[in-house]
């Protein structure tokens, strides 16, 4: 298959917008102390950018792993869990998910029921992107980097068939 990829944002970009979603968490849980949670894989990088501008202290970072994009570029529609939280950990906390993007919405609103069955005190979601065209659930973002429009993008922790999560900014897949 021959793929080009197209920059969308760049490595500076990225950054000030993992910064002013730090700000704005800094902002928010003043006097608390957060438990971050990642979903794996695609969350890794921005969780790990993230938590490095976040002044506020995190009280832990949990990482658990659901995936519906196997080996395509179109939800499957089916999200797996692959990982799991431990029983109880976010029980009564301040709770904030970190997803890399937000699609279908079908994975992080699977991953918020879960968060929420184990009652935290709140729960917060944070993205770093948007892809509202393809939406077919309804997901509020509270801490949003940027939305984009329609493309299927790589980079920066996020894959097609696995490839290209090192990539230090964010591309367009061309095929
Ligand atoms: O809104 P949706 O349509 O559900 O898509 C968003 C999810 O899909 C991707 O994960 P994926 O299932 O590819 O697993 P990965 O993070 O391991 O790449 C991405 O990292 C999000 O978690
Ligand atoms: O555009 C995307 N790129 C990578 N992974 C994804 N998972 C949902 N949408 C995307
Ligand atoms: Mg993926």
């Amino acid at each position: 298959m021959n793929q080009n990829l197209k920059l969308l944002i760049s490595e500076s970009e990225i950054a000030d917008i993992v910064k002013q979603l730090a700000q704005q968490i800094d902002k928010d849980y003043v006097n608390r102390s957060p438990v971050v949670v990642g979903m794996l894989k695609g969350s890794f990088i921005f969780l790990a950018d993230l938590i490095r501008q976040i002044q506020t202290p995190i009280k832990n970072i949990e990482l658990f792993r659901l995936s519906s994009y196997s080996n395509a570029t179109v939800s499957s529609g089916e999200v797996k869990m692959l990982m799991g939280l431990s029983d109880g950990i976010l029980s009564k906390q301040d709770v904030i998910l970190v997803e890399d993007i937000v699609d279908t919405g079908l994975s992080t609103s699977m991953a918020l029921q879960l968060l929420k069955a184990q009652n935290p005190a709140s729960l917060k979601l944070c993205a770093l992107l948007d892809k509202p065209a393809r939406r077919r659930v309804s997901v509020k973002i509270d801490y949003l980097g940027m939305t984009i429009g329609d493309r299927f993008i790589v980079g920066y922790g996020t894959d097609v068939k696995e490839q290209y999560r090192q990539l230090p900014a964010i591309y367009v897949l061309e095929e």
